[in-house]
């Protein structure tokens, strides 16, 4: 466990847990008093470094050797207790085994590929929107955050057709084991014991069709760029990464337009702001609200100093709001300069996938926007406890259709 080490000026001490469930599912108000504490923070409770200002985040982000990811991004050290699943060889793998498997899965991930996935990705959106503005009420979650991902990420990826159910309830868990052994934690692991079982199941070769991202990784061990076992972790990251993210990120947007209706109104007016509406989205209530990293060495912090091998807490969703770097940060803005944001992450482990949540938040509303004129809540939101992600269970909401 991290200690205060001799040497180091006072490091304040906080009593708070951020992952208290009462903290999990309305972390804002919380966040004034970790950034007004200083650039560096003890948290008792958890026995770990925190970071929520945005310059102390961002830096932190950026310097992956001196807060390096290979002994996890979870509050477990990787140096001293067993990883609940073989390591990830991109979120949890520093350079230069992270430089080889980055290199390999950008190949993939790639500009042309998302190009070429575009015009059967738009077709789906138009097809929902139809649907959507037909029903006037909807639930933001249930009929389009966990509807539109599932039209198109499983094809993309390849995977089979039967189980994909199972998507949904393991996409939570890999986002609460980064969290403390906590009870969100004990819940969510019993609830998804089956689709763990599915997820491995479907990452290997054999149920991965031929022309998906799943079978170009294992194309890219047939080439030698990394061997057969490296390729089903790869395989299982996009399962991990690509699903939790953006069913929450696409309903987390919407919540925000019926929280602010007034922006709706200015994208219909500039339609062209409509590329930058995700990240504001992802800046103002972000989908991955934390992450840890570990020190790989004794890092000063102005007169203070964090010991190698302790753990920090960064408040991405925190430094997002930092006040000290964006102007009135607690308002949706969809004319915001939102360049900069951590909602992505930063450095060389910033999002594979914000590409891939690009274009799946521009689809849906170049098909909702002409079709609607106005958005706003139509009853309460419900939100889904998990340690990492502030994600939602419920956003009932009610359209004007134009
Ligand atoms: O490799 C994995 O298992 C994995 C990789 C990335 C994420 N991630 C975090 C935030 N957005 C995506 C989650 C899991």
């Amino acid at each position: 466990m991290s200690a205060q080490p001799s040497g180091s000026g006072p490091v304040p001490s906080l009593d708070l847990d951020p992952f208290d469930e009462a903290f999990l599912a309305d972390p804002y108000p919380h966040h004034h008093a970790l950034r007004d504490a200083g650039p560096l923070l003890w948290l008792e409770r958890l026995q770990c470094y925190a970071m929520a200002r945005y310059d102390d985040v961002s830096a932190a982000l950026r310097d992956h050797q001196r807060f390096c990811s290979g002994r996890g991004v979870g509050l477990t050290d990787f140096a001293r207790e067993e990883p609940w699943r073989p390591p990830s060889l991109l979120l949890e793998a520093d350079p230069p085994l992270h430089d080889r498997t980055r290199t390999l899965m950008n190949r993939i991930v790639s500009l042309p590929a998302l190009r070429a996935l575009r015009p059967v990705w738009a077709e789906r959106a138009g097809e929902l929107a139809e649907r959507l503005v037909a029903m006037r009420r909807f639930d933001a979650v249930r009929d389009l955050g966990e509807v539109y991902p599932m039209m198109v990420f499983p094809d993309t990826i390849g995977l089979r057709r039967e189980g994909r159910e199972h998507l949904l309830t393991y996409a939570g868990t890999t986002f609460n084991a980064f969290g403390p052994r906590n009870a969100v934690l004990a819940r969510s692991m019993e609830q998804a014991a089956d689709a763990i079982e599915w997820v491995a199941a479907s990452c290997k070769r054999e149920n991965l069709s031929p022309g998906g991202w799943g079978m170009a990784v294992y194309e890219a061990a047939d080439r030698g760029e990394c061997t057969p076992d490296e390729a089903e972790r790869l395989v299982r990251s996009f399962l991990s990464a690509g699903v939790d993210t953006t069913v929450n990120g696409l309903a987390q947007m919407m919540l925000a337009f019926a929280s602010f209706p007034g922006e709706w109104t200015a994208l219909r007016h500039r339609p062209a702001l409509l590329r930058r509406v995700l990240d504001e989205s992802l800046r103002w209530d972000g989908t991955v609200q934390t992450f840890f990293r570990t020190a790989a060495c004794d890092v000063p912090v102005g007169d203070m100093v964090i010991p190698e091998g302790s753990k920090l807490l960064l408040f991405l969703a925190a430094a997002n709001r930092d006040p000290r770097k964006w102007e009135a940060p607690d308002r949706f803005d969809i004319s915001r300069q939102t360049s900069g944001h951590v909602g992505f992450g930063f450095g060389i482990h910033q999002c594979l996938g914000q590409m891939v949540a690009r274009m799946e938040a521009d689809l849906m509303l170049e098909a909702l926007l002409p079709r609607i004129a106005s958005i706003r809540l139509a009853g309460p939101v419900e939100r889904r406890i998990n340690n990492t992600l502030h994600a939602l269970a419920s956003v009932p909401v009610e359209i004007e259709p134009a």
